[in-house]
């Protein structure tokens, strides 16, 4: 650290507004029943008599017909005919989704009791991504627990950005107050803002590309480890690499050093922690003496007492270290006030969990893509080689690799890692022709909006070339691969630049083959990551001849 060059430009894809008709569901009569009654209509069966269904036609806009057969290999993907149930309601024949009066309707498939929980468990993703066909907003049920999934990239927007003051962050951040309860993900309000408002120049874009020279030497000791025809357990290395960027952007250090390995086993924990609480039916549960709860808060308390020695060992030692934990440690509000070190804990804690498993399967993704698209791989050596034969990467040279950025661009399209972000209202809430009341648990999907026919032609096909500023653009608000609004990732530019600087030095050297006959397959976890993903490393030919960078 301690290079920290301006003039880094990372901008990301400005998407030129181009609207595809986007078939926006109408909710009916304000008139009908009332909420209760809709949801025990909701079950299987035939439906009710009556003019409900009729004032209220839901979007059914297409079959799924989201698959292709260049699409992404997951068996949920593929294209396949609608259920039975789906069929009998796009025929009218069945109501179980039915909106009236302005409450969202509740998704088919609804039991008794477990509500919606079997496909939630058996496949999320293709679950979440089957929602966007029941209208703009859709309910869900697990047990007792009713969550609201917003499906319109205009509701989405508005949510995230003018109604933004009415939500809080809802579910999944709860769950993860594990890392910290006022760390800048999780905290609300007033709070949020003076603290968001401090970070902010740690990752300002001039500040990024002073990290260039930290991510680059932090990712060839990596690289340069593998072993010509060893497979790679692909999300687990490119987890290394992510983890080591953050931790030596954030207090100068590597993976091999304790405490980091500490720390990268406890982020770990929390998080699989979070996710299964976010989707547990009862919150009760993890407040009982089991073992798995009595490991993540060990966990979290191993992770905390981790990050309060480097704090420690930072405040002793100011002028050893040129990091981020220095910029936080000299960082002031508006009164001149500066950050205690128990808030800095939580904002290191917060930054681990929030900025590396993320870029990590965004990685893990490309190279999957890369290895079954030989023409694009051939397209990136050609765009990479010649900058990279130069010499090491610098940031200057970052503008000169547009195809590498469009291949990042596809791959936060087509597997975005945030399937599944929650937000709970705080106020009475208009959403389009819906009310939701104070109190409503409410879930966005990146990765499902990014995949919707209605908004990108040939959704499944991994085409890098859908980025070229001559193609049509996505609607505004369809492409948030890092939120929206005041919520927005702080670490979009960090991402943006890491991301692109292991691509080029991951390529340079290395072919990743796939596994023949293995099947990778999306899992919705706290990102989207890949099932199992083993690739083989076959080192290019200039590599081995020592023209290695
Ligand atoms: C490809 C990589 C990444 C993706 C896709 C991603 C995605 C996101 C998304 C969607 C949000 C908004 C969540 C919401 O609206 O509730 C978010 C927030 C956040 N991200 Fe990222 N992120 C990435 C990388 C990073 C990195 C590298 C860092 C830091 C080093 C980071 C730090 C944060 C923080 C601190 C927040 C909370 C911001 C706030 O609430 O003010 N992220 N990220």
């Amino acid at each position: 650290m301690g290079r920290h060059r301006r003039g880094d430009r990372v901008c990301r894809p400005d998407p030129v507004v181009h609207r595809h008709p986007h078939a926006a569901a109408r909710a009916g009569s304000r008139t009908g029943p009332c909420r209760d009654l809709l949801e025990r209509r909701s079950g299987p069966g035939p439906p009710p008599p009556g003019p409900v269904a009729r004032q209220n036609p839901v979007r059914t806009r297409r079959d799924d017909r989201s698959g292709s057969a260049r699409g992404t290999g997951d068996p949920a993907d593929t294209p396949r005919r609608q259920p039975a149930r789906d069929r009998a309601h796009r025929s009218g024949k069945d109501r179980s989704v039915t909106a009236s009066m302005n409450v969202p309707p509740v998704a088919p498939g609804k039991l008794p009791l477990i509500g919606h929980a079997v496909p939630l468990i058996r496949n999320r993703l293709a679950f979440i991504q089957r929602l966007r066909t029941y209208g703009p907003i859709v309910r869900v049920t697990v047990g007792p627990k009713t969550l609201t999934v917003v499906n319109s990239p205009e509701l989405m927007h508005k949510m995230l950005t003018s109604q933004a003051d009415r939500f809080t962050k809802g579910l999944l951040f709860e769950k993860l107050k594990l890392f910290g309860k006022d760390a800048l993900p999780v905290a609300e309000g007033k709070p949020h803002l003076r603290r968001r408002r401090m970070m902010q120049p740690a990752f300002h874009r001039e500040q990024i590309a002073g990290y260039v020279t930290t991510m680059r030497d932090t990712v060839e000791p990596y690289i340069t480890s593998w072993r010509d025809g060893t497979p790679l357990d692909m999300k687990t290395e490119m987890q290394l690499m992510t983890q080591g960027v953050v931790m030596s952007a954030l207090f100068s250090s590597s993976p091999e050093r304790e405490p980091a390995h500490t720390i990268l086993d406890s982020v770990d924990t929390v998080f699989r922690t979070a996710i299964q609480r976010a989707l547990m039916p009862v919150s009760a549960l993890e407040r009982l003496p089991i073992r798995r709860n009595r490991k993540a808060k060990a966990a979290a308390t191993a992770l905390r007492s981790a990050v309060a020695d480097i704090i420690t060992e930072h405040r002793t030692h100011p002028d050893a270290y040129d990091d981020i934990v220095s910029l936080l440690l000299t960082a002031q509000d508006e009164t001149g006030a500066t950050l205690p070190d128990d808030e800095i804990l939580s904002e290191v804690t917060g930054l681990l969990a929030a900025g590396s498993e993320t870029t990590a399967v965004v990685l893990a993704w490309l190279f999957h893509e890369l290895g079954r698209n030989p023409d694009l791989e051939r397209q990136l050596h050609e765009e990479v080689d010649p900058v990279l034969a130069e010499g090491p990467l610098t940031v200057d040279k970052i503008p000169r690799l547009p195809f590498t950025r469009r291949l990042v661009s596809e791959t936060l399209r087509l597997y975005n890692p945030a399937w599944l972000v929650t937000r709970r209202t705080i106020a009475p809430v208009t959403l389009g022709e819906f009310s939701l009341p104070a109190g409503e648990d409410v879930i966005w999907s990146g990765y499902a909006l990014h995949r919707d026919p209605d908004l990108y032609p040939d959704p499944l096909r991994f085409d890098p070339d859908r980025w070229l500023p001559e193609r049509p653009q996505p609607p505004k608000g369809a492409f948030i691969p890092f939120g929206s609004g005041k919520r927005m990732c702080i670490g979009e530019a960090f991402a943006w630049t890491e991301a692109t600087i292991i691509t080029a030095m991951v390529a340079s050297r290395w072919r990743l083959r796939p596994i023949p006959g293995s099947t990778v397959r999306p899992v919705g976890a706290i990102t989207t990551h890949p099932s199992s993903l083993r690739m083989v490393p076959e080192a290019r030919q200039h590599a081995l001849t020592g023209m290695a960078r």
